[in-house]
């Protein structure tokens, strides 16, 4: 037992502390209200994702569920209350409806040089399909505000977005790593242990880590951590297992330079161009980061690629967030959680017509984390030694998206691909 560190002082488990930040909670600058569109009343054909509350104590099944079957899932009881969020919607439909055109260029992003969303990402900047170019402008902010000028409108309200960024990092993104993905990964393993009839012994010094496990695993699934386990037991000393564990956690959770926020607003498509899309506003993809957190919003457009080629709808649950896994997150955990393919479409006949804002955070590993599993035998692309680095990925595949020629996948009518550093990237029709 010598040889596990001490680690016990940095690890209550805190699992559902989450108070917004200050800011968050007493604005002083009035903004107009923005008033979405009604909910749909047509029966979509929904995915049926589970709904996990950060306010309640853990549950093992709701992420093993949540990770392991549908790569996306619902978080309610994140601590901001719905007039926070109405507010946020306040705020970011500022950058567009409340800024000259002349000025948004002023402030648009040099995406193709840098390889960055940071600033606007102009209406009709990807190509789409047929010729036809995308309706949705975007507005990126660095988790750092500091990082860019921003347009007038947007300047009195940076303190609030910043706390904004700041609540979705700690209240949200790190409870999720935290509590949520290891809790059932410590159950699941326990009683793998016992199954196995493997030694008391091991069960105490697993017992003896799971404080700190609870604070510092994060992102293995259940496989994943199976193996890891058995190795453990068989030739890893468990300081080698706590080392595996803390380095995922050093690259997904401490250095965190490049989360971005993102407020988006979809304009409608001209009937010629639904006709030449088949109505599709943006094709299945995956993100690139670790985790993306999606603010729940009334106008349905968003799709899930279900595991058995199905694409079907996410429904709109009033101030819940929407959450996904991403590329760097599939990369590092060797493919124990994967990317989830979705995609964006016209929305249903009762709410066409509408503009459509959205708010993001994009989470992603530190630039220099290279894109190697960190656990487990595989990586599930062909990543090897020459293994993009975060910073590649993330300006590779900013670069490229939506403007770079695709290819026909061998064989799949539906894929088209583009290859990113080494890296087979695929679209999804
Ligand atoms: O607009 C949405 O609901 C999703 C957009 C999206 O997938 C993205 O920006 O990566
Ligand atoms: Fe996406």
């Amino acid at each position: 037992m010598s040889d596990i560190p001490d680690i016990s002082h940095d690890a209550v488990p805190t699992y559902c502390a989450i108070l917004p930040s200050p800011e968050l909670l007493s604005p002083t600058m009035t903004v107009n209200h923005y008033s979405p569109p009604q909910i749909t009343q047509e029966l979509l054909d929904y995915a049926d994702l589970p709904i996990i509350d950060l306010s309640k104590p853990p549950h093992p099944d709701d992420v093993r569920e949540a990770m392991q079957t549908h790569g996306f899932f619902y978080v309610v009881g994140h601590g901001l209350s719905l007039a926070e969020n109405q507010r946020i919607f306040d705020i970011a439909d500022l950058p567009f409806s409340n800024v000259s055109d002349e000025e948004k260029r002023q402030y648009e992003a040099t995406i193709q040089q840098t390889g960055s969303y940071q600033g606007y990402k102009l209406r009709k900047y990807w190509h789409l399909d047929n010729g036809v170019q995308d309706e949705v402008e975007t507005y990126n902010i660095n988790r750092d505000i500091t990082k860019r000028q921003h347009p007038e409108a947007v300047r009195p309200y940076l303190a609030e977005i910043e706390a904004f960024a700041r609540h979705n990092h700690l209240n949200v993104l790190h409870p999720i790593l935290r509590f949520r993905i290891l809790f059932c990964l410590h159950l699941a393993s326990e009683s793998y242990l016992l199954e196995n009839q493997a030694s008391l012994h091991w069960a105490s010094v697993f017992q003896k880590m799971h404080l700190w496990i609870y604070t510092d695993i994060l992102l293995l699934g259940k496989l994943t951590v199976r193996r890891l386990l058995l190795r453990s037991i068989h030739s890893w000393t468990t300081f080698a297992f706590i080392s595996a564990v803390h380095e995922i956690v050093k690259h997904l959770q401490l250095n965190t330079p490049h989360k971005m926020h993102s407020f988006d607003f979809s304009y409608p498509h001209s009937a010629e161009d639904e006709g030449k899309t088949k109505s599709v506003w943006l094709k299945g993809h995956t993100d690139f980061g670790s985790i993306t957190i999606l603010y729940s919003q009334p106008v349905s457009a968003l799709q899930i690629l279900t595991p058995s080629g199905e694409w079907k709808w996410v429904k709109h649950i009033e101030n819940a967030l929407v959450i996904n896994a991403g590329d760097s997150l599939e990369f590092l955990s060797g493919g124990a959680y994967r990317s989830t393919i979705h995609r964006v479409v016209q929305p249903p006949k009762d709410q066409r017509g509408y503009p459509r804002l959205c708010v993001f955070y994009f989470c992603m590993p530190d630039d220099n984390v290279k894109l190697l599993p960190l656990i487990g035998d595989k990586a599930c692309r062909s990543v090897d030694a020459d293994a993009p680095t975060m910073e590649d990925w993330r300006k590779g595949r900013t670069a490229a998206y939506g403007k770079s020629q695709f290819k026909k996948a061998e064989g799949e009518e539906r894929i088209e691909e583009e290859v990113i550093h080494g890296v087979v990237v695929k679209h999804y029709n």
